[in-house]
Formats: structure tokens, sequence, C-alpha cells
């Protein structure tokens, strides 16, 4: 139960309605166990007419039918309360996954890029959705139905003491076996759902990257393989579920079985003392009765300890991931000013999980408004540059600088908010293209984005589309080609109005034509903007104030294109095989 301590605060804030919830459940079920008496009363009411103690059929009569007015009576007002006590308790556990899940996702938005490549996209889906719902069966039914299970206990062994202490006694024998049982069933049902809910991780990232990657799939035809695989994971996570379930089943027999040695212990001693004249034929047939009533609340005692390992073990994985700390944090509270001057000093940093040290002692500096592009081989630490510069990972030793100020010590929201970003991979959400635009600016207006749109030389393709600008892309609906996601990618960029304005790589899926276009318009919109490009095409980069060419995560060159291009080395070579190309 020490996991389940962390929803201890959503019990503290729904306590009015889990109180008025709980009271209303002792109401109905003070009514409920009302109604062995009234049996009882008939029972006994007959039987004295029958021994001659009653002579008066009528006064058995009216007996009778009041005490069927009151258990008619007791039944009804007991059924409305039940079914408030639901109302209040299961809307209740409603709102606390809702509260649950915002919690949840509001850590996986401050976790670091670190935090999503150690972890799969299906284990996180998994923890938010499933392991949720695990715990919403703990703070609603299973409360509901504790309570139910301690009320009725309490106040039907109240009433039985109250009838016989002796035959109460019996009838509780078979107590303490129950309990041991339901111990060490419970152990073996948390051991076994955290290895289930763990598989179910499993199964879920498994179908999800199968469906991200369907197109690979498809293409190298591996769909039986793709099949195969899924159908072992299942084949494992179906015998881990049959195991659990087989130990869940032990739990009903068991119930049963001690209920029916209740229920017999009743009938033998409850009809010894009727013999000796301790108690009524009205009270042996009340304690069964009893007995019987019992049996939904102890029997359910074993669904709840099962929904109580369950939520345990789920909210363990839940509090593994709200425990973590993200790695980049924001230590100033106060808004920063940005203007744009960039500068790397020393700047040397390793990627921990891989252990590649992408930038060595780099040193260069982009003063406001101004454009630097950097060149370089395949995974020569471009992109590790921009990271740095977006603060998506701090330096290991050195400093990166933005106005003179360490990064770390400018608002990590200000910093963000005034950088553009055009990633390599261009990502779209699923929705319209005015949406995915309207990213970068969520106040922008039709024209703007229009405006946006012709910058990046992506307007006359949406407005061919039937739906123009409300056109639907990505999954449901049309598939946009690499260069054209590029171009929208550069809108959202474009529309933030940012003063540093990074691109990554990202005019290689464009045509030289368009990408000449593009880098066009993009000369009046960087102006003043200082503006990052990566490319390894000299035509993109070569109206850049300045150039640094990057290899093993140095610099190995650095100047502007006429400088570069008259100087031996790797710039040179490059841009000669590309006139020639
Ligand atoms: N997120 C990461 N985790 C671990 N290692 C990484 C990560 N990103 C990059 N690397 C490694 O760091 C090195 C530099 O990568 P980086 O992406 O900065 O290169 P790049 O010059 O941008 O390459 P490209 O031109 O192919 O995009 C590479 O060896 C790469 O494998």
């Amino acid at each position: 139960m020490k996991a389940l301590k962390h929803v201890n605060k959503y019990f503290s804030k729904y306590k009015y309605r889990y109180s008025f919830g709980i009271l209303i459940c002792i109401l109905s079920n003070i009514l409920k166990l009302q109604i062995p008496d009234f049996i009882k009363n008939s029972i006994n009411a007959a039987d004295d007419y029958s021994k001659g103690i009653i002579t008066d059929i009528s006064i058995v009569k009216t007996s009778l039918l009041n005490n069927i007015l009151l258990i008619v009576g007791a039944a009804i007002l007991a059924g409305i309360f039940t079914f408030f006590t639901r109302q209040l308790i299961i809307v209740t556990s409603r709102l606390v996954e809702f509260d649950l899940k915002n919690e949840i996702y509001q850590q996986y938005q401050k976790l670091s890029l670190n935090f999503y490549k150690k972890n799969r996209t299906g284990d996180l889906m998994n923890r938010i959705s499933e392991d949720v719902s695990k715990v919403r069966m703990y703070v609603g039914p299973a409360v509901m139905y504790s309570l139910n299970t301690v009320v009725s206990i309490i106040v039907t062994f109240t009433l039985m003491i109250q009838t016989d202490a002796t035959l109460t006694l019996y009838t509780l024998l078979p107590l303490p076996i129950l309990s041991v049982s339901i111990y060490y069933l419970s152990r073996l049902i948390h051991k076994k759902t955290t290895i289930v809910q763990e598989y179910l991780s499993i199964l879920t990232t498994s179908a999800q990257e199968t469906f991200s990657g369907i197109r690979i799939i498809k293409s190298y035809a591996t769909e039986p393989q793709s099949i195969h695989n899924f159908e072992e994971i299942a084949e494992l996570s179906k015998q881990k579920n049959i195991e659990l379930y087989k130990v869940q089943a032990l739990f009903f027999p068991l119930m049963i079985l001690l209920i029916g040695i209740s229920n017999l212990l009743v009938i033998y001693i409850g009809g010894q003392r009727h013999i000796d004249g301790f108690i009524t034929l009205g009270d042996i047939a009340k304690f069964i009765i009893y007995v019987n009533i019992l049996t939904w609340p102890v029997a359910v005692l074993g669904w709840v300890t099962s929904i109580v390992q369950q939520a345990e073990a789920s909210q363990q994985r839940i509090n593994e991931f709200l425990k973590e700390k993200p790695e980049i944090i924001n230590q100033v509270e106060n808004s920063s000013e940005i203007n744009g001057t960039i500068r790397f000093k020393d700047v040397t940093f390793t990627y921990d999980d891989t252990n590649i040290t992408a930038l060595k002692n780099v040193n260069f500096e982009i003063s406001q408004g101004k454009t630097l592009a950097i060149l370089g081989k395949t995974g020569s630490g471009k992109s590790t540059i921009i990271n740095l510069i977006a603060r998506l990972y701090d330096a290991d030793t050195g400093e990166v600088l933005i106005d003179g100020i360490n990064i770390e010590q400018l608002n990590l929201n200000n910093l963000r908010q005034s950088i553009g970003f055009v990633p390599q991979d261009a990502f779209l959400f699923s929705d319209t293209i005015e949406n995915n635009i309207k990213f970068g600016d969520e106040n922008a207006t039709i024209e703007t984005i229009t405006k946006a749109a012709k910058d990046a030389y992506i307007d006359h393709n949406i407005t061919e589309f039937k739906n123009g600008y409300k056109t639907f892309v990505g999954e449901r609906g049309v598939t946009l080609s690499g260069g054209q996601k590029q171009r929208v990618s550069i809108a959202r960029a474009i529309i933030k109005n940012p003063k540093i304005l990074i691109f990554d790589d990202c005019l290689s899926a464009v045509d030289t034509e368009t990408e000449e276009i593009i880098l066009n318009n993009l000369e009046r919109i960087t102006k003043n903007r200082t503006t990052i490009i990566v490319s390894h095409r000299i035509s993109s980069i070569k109206h850049a104030d300045s150039i640094i060419v990057m290899d093993e995560g140095c610099i190995i060159q650095k100047g502007n294109h006429l400088e570069l291009s008259t100087q031996e080395g790797f710039y040179k070579e490059l841009y000669e095989q590309q006139l020639l190309d």
C-alpha cells in the first residue's frame, strides 16, 4: 500500500463527496439489515399461532402484512441509498482518474528528451491509460465495496450478538482461516499483477511501433515476421494473465466453502440451542439470512484485495515516472529578454546513453541578426549544436552564451519562445494545415498564415487541395510529401516571428529550384534575425555571414563562402563536387 499513498491527496481533495458517500452507504446497510428481523417476526408470529400461543388468526395476518410492508419499504429505501452511494463514490473515482491522468501528462511534458529516449512510447501510453484505470478501480469500486463490507460485517455481527452470542461465535469460526488465505493470496496476486502489467506495456509498445513503421514493414514484406513477433509477445502476455487469473479464481470457491460451513454451523448449533430453548425458530432463520447476506461482502473481499493489489502495482509504475526529475530545469523565474547574439565557449558535450562525444571544445560566435551556416559530414555534431542552443541538453563543459549570459541563467520558457526551429524530420500533427502552421502562433489570422505559407513556398500547394488550409494532414488525412511537410514546418517557424531562426537541414527534400525560391524569401525574413542554417548543400548556405565546417565534433574550418571556397579543405572539395553535380 506504500505506492498508493500517492492518491491520498485525492481522497482529501474530494473528502466531502467521499464522506457523504460513506454516510449514505452506512444508512443503506443499516436499512438492508433490518429485513431479517422482519422475516424473523413473521416466522415467529406463524410459529406462535401453530403452537397455540396466539389464537386469533387476524393478529397473525396483521403482523404478516405489517412485516411485509416493512420489508418492501426497507428494500426500496436501501436500493435508493445504494444508488446514491454509487453515484457519489464511482463518479468521484472518475474525477480522480481525470486528475491523475492530467498529473502524469504534465509530468511527461516537463521531462527532458533523454527520458523519452530511455522509455518507449507504448510504455508511456500504458501508464497514463491502463495503469490509471487500475488505480481508478481502487479509488472507486474498491472503496465502495470495502465500505459496504465493513459496514455490513459490523452491523450484522452487532445484530447477531444481540440475538445469540454463542451461536455468533460458532458462525464466525471460519473467519481466521479466511483472513490468512486472503493475506497469502493477495501477496501472490500482487506479484503476478506486476508481471502482467509489464507484459501489457511490452505488447502495447510492440503494436505501436508496428503501426508507426507500417510503411517499412510493408515495403520489406515482413508482415509475417511482424505477426509472428506480436504473437510471441501476446502468447507470453496471455500465459501471465492466465497464471494471474488462476490464483484469482481460488478466491470465490474458498469464500463459498467457508460461508457454506457457517451455514451448516448455524443449522446444527442453532437447532440445538432452539431445542434447549435459548432461541426461537425465527432466530435461526434470521441467522441463516445474515450469513447469506454476508456472502457477497465477504466474497467481494477477495475481489477488492485483488483490485487493491493491481492498483498498488500500477501506482508503483506511475510513481516511477512521477518521481523522475527533469534534467533541464528553469532556474530563472524572472523573464529574460533575448536579442540573439549566440556564443559557444569551449563547449564539450557527450550523449550519456551512447557515450558519444558529439562536440569537442567548440568555439564560435554569431552576432545578433547575422546568419551562421553549419556544414559537415553526417554525424559531425551539427544538430547537437542546435540542441544545445534550444537547451534540449546542457553542455558538459564550457558555456553556451546568449547575449553574453550563460544559457542556464536565462528563463527557459523565454529562451524557447524566442527560437523558431525547423527540424530535420518535419513533424506535423494530425490536424489541419492551418492549425499546424498556427502552432507557431496561436493568435495568427488567416492572412498571416497565408503569408507565412507563401514565404515557405507552400501556399500554392495548399490552395490546390479541395479544403485548402482546412485540409487534414496525418493519420486521418492527406499525406504530404517530404518536401511539403518541410515547407509547412518552415511556415510554422516563420509565423512565430522569433529572434532566432534555426533551419536544421530542412530543405533536403526540396528540389534546387524550390530551394532557391525559399532562400530568396528567407533572405527578407531572416534580415535582423539571428539565423542558423544547417545544410549539406553549399547552395543553401553560401550567402551566410559566416560558415563553420564540422568534423567529428570539432570545427575544422571557419569563414565566409568566398574565403572557404578558395581555401584548401573540406569546404572547397564539397563546393567543387557540387558544382560538377
Ligand atoms: N540523441 C542522441 N543520443 C545519443 N547519441 C546521439 C544523439 N544524437 C546524436 N547522437 C550522436 O552524436 C553524434 C553527432 O550527432 P549529430 O546529430 O549532432 O550529427 P549531425 O552532424 O547533425 O548529423 P546529420 O548531418 O546526419 O544530421 C553522432 O555520432 C550521433 O550518433
